[in-house]
């Protein structure tokens, strides 16, 4: 069963065409990589995704609503959370407090109806704030200042921040950018290991990466999707090497 379904979506920037009747489906509880060259639309389409952009024409339906004209905290309360290349993050609070945060927005309001109800929110939230970090293993790093942590432990807090709201979607926009080969190889054991029920959809240049975590993959070229199956299938697609001999890639 599909929770993301993307249809015809077309985007143009003065008169470039950025998106170009794009079809995607991602079902749920697997990961679906994008991947393609620079330029190819593949943030222009996660920005659809949240809120930031509003496609031309064609619809994004997400666990069977629309969410297009959805503000983004709307579309995130809805259950789609997003790892943004540069984390953002409370610098100057602790990493547990970080996580606290958006557990309060996502779940807070569930519970204060009185003065108790919200003690006893603030203790339920700082467990799943913990059990997140125990999960992530940062449970030991709770009370330092996140400002500083490497460069590799604050990406974690930013996805511990994701899936304290427990989330249906998890959208990962290159989450190992300017990593190292080791930082890189933790981030996929601990994208391999947390949220395995999550649907994730994950953007992202290192093959290695798309290839060790992907179900499927629909490959992007030039504002449309080109080619879309298992990895099996894609490796070995000559229309995904030609885009990618043909285009710039990093
Ligand atoms: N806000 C914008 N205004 C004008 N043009 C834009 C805008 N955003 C993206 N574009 C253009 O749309 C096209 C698709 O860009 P997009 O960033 O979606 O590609 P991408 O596949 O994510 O590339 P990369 O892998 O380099 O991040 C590019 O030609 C880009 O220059």
């Amino acid at each position: 069963m599909s929770i993301l379904k993307v249809t015809d979506v077309n985007k143009s920037f003065a008169g470039l065409k950025a998106l170009d009747a794009v079809n995607l489906e991602v079902e749920a509880g697997k990961v679906h990589a994008i991947i393609g060259p620079n330029g190819a639309g593949k943030s222009t389409l996660l920005n659809c995704f949240v809120g930031r952009l509003m496609p031309d024409t064609g619809s994004v339906d997400f666990d069977g609503t629309s969410l297009l004209g959805i503000k983004p905290h709307q579309i995130n309360q809805a259950g789609v959370a997003r790892v943004f290349q540069t984390p953002e993050l409370f610098t100057e609070m602790s990493v547990l407090e970080n996580v606290m945060i958006p557990a309060f927005a996502k779940f807070d309001g569930a519970f204060r109806i009185n003065a108790w109800g919200s003690i006893r929110a603030r203790a339920e939230i700082r467990e799943r704030a913990e059990s997140v970090l125990a999960d992530i293993g940062l449970i030991d790093h709770k009370d330092e200042i996140v400002a500083s942590l490497s460069r590799g432990d604050k990406r974690r807090v930013e996805m511990a921040m994701c899936l304290v709201q427990e989330p249906k979607l998890l959208l990962l926009d290159e989450p190992t950018a300017g990593m190292s080969r080791a930082d890189t190889n933790n981030t996929v054991e601990l994208l391999q290991k947390v949220g395995t029920h999550i649907t994730k959809v994950v953007i992202e240049h290192d093959m290695h990466v798309v290839f060790s975590l992907a179900d499927r993959i629909s490959v992007m070229a030039q504002g449309t999707v080109i080619a879309e199956g298992r990895p099996e299938e894609i490796r070995g697609n000559p229309k995904v090497q030609e885009a990618y001999l043909g285009g710039s890639h990093h």
